[in-house]
């Protein structure tokens, strides 16, 4: 079974107008809500490529009411824990330029966490845990850590897709994959990546450490896929941007669902970047066809090792 978790999951509420004016009354063009968190986004990406999978995570008050509401009529499984306060409002503005203000997780306490543990000690070989997004200030920023090291040892794989503190402390537990944007990848070893070519390095850094794959995209400029044997890039797409929201989501159920279906590696990442494009190109998330479609266009270079 695939599981995402999701610690701070939120309502995602899109506006779109044709400037922003700070210190005025701003009206929207148009608006849409849709659910949101990075796992929770994992999870409906995976449900169009054909995959099921269950949303964890903690949830709370209407907003977690909604967020829960759509998913479970997208027909995705979920087992989310009720906590006190509203799951958050992020909002994604969309005008000239995209800006995104992503609020506060309501209180999660150490039984709410403890629940959590709980259904993780479930987990076992061939299971695929997704863990995904900012981890609420009321949860120790090791919390990657200690949920990847307890599902190692239950030989589940691991996916991560997070930033800052929690993305550093848990490489040492040796997740299975690993999808840093260049900015993040940056931050890991406190340096600037801009270029593919620059981010060789500290990527075979952290196959070194023992990561499996490490993805790394960069927006609309290719990304590149280490293993301990590979060194892959891929271009991407061309298309016109819509929506960014989700896309680096897209990019990890891609590659979830590749392995899945066994995809061998090189069609894989090309799945992966193709699903990541799927959703930047659309209002909504990428659909199994565009994916497919999206796959013709790119090409995979083998930058071999130690290039
Ligand atoms: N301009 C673009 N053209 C084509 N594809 C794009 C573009 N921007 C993003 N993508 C797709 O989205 C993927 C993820 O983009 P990015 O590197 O910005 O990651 P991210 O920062 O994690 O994404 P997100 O915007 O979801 O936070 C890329 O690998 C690519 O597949
Ligand atoms: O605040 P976090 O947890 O880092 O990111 C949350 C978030 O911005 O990520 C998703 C897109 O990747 C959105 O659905 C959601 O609002």
């Amino acid at each position: 079974m695939i599981y995402t978790v999701t610690l701070n999951p939120a309502l995602d509420y899109f506006v779109q107008l044709d400037q922003v004016n700070l210190g005025a009354v701003n009206r929207s063009e148009s608006d849409h809500k849709a659910p949101g968190g990075k796992g929770i986004n994992v999870s409906r990406v995976l449900k169009r490529l054909g995959h099921q999978s269950e949303a964890l995570g903690f949830i709370g008050g209407f907003t977690g009411k909604y967020v829960q509401e759509v998913i479970e009529k997208e027909d995705i499984h979920t087992n989310f824990i009720e906590v006190n306060g509203d799951t958050r409002i992020n909002v994604k503005i969309k005008s000239q330029k995209e800006s995104e203000i992503n609020g506060r997780s309501p209180e999660i306490t150490v039984g709410d966490l403890e629940q959590l543990k709980n259904q993780l000690s479930l987990l076992k070989e061939g299971d695929v845990l997704v863990l995904a997004g900012s981890v609420p200030s009321t949860i120790p920023v090791v919390i990657y850590e200690t949920l990847c090291h307890e599902a190692r040892e239950r030989k589940a794989e691991v996916y991560i897709d997070s930033s800052g503190e929690p993305m550093r402390k848990v490489l040492g537990a040796k997740p299975t994959f690993i999808k840093p944007n260049h900015h993040e990848l940056g931050e890991l070893f406190s340096v600037e990546v801009t270029k593919p070519k620059e981010a060789v390095p500290y990527i075979q850094k952290l196959v070194e450490q023992g990561i499996q794959y490490v993805l790394v995209s960069f927006a609309g400029d290719g990304a590149i896929l280490a293993t301990k044997d590979q060194l892959l890039f891929a271009n991407t797409p061309k298309g016109v941007v819509k929506n960014s929201v989700g896309a680096g989501d897209s990019v990890v159920a891609g590659f979830v669902a590749a392995q899945k279906e066994k995809m061998p590696l090189k069609d894989a990442f090309k799945f992966a970047v193709a699903s990541g494009s799927a959703t930047a190109f659309s209002t909504a998330f990428a659909k199994r066809e565009q994916v497919i479609a999206l796959t013709e266009e790119i090409t995979i270079s083998d930058w071999g090792k130690g290039e």
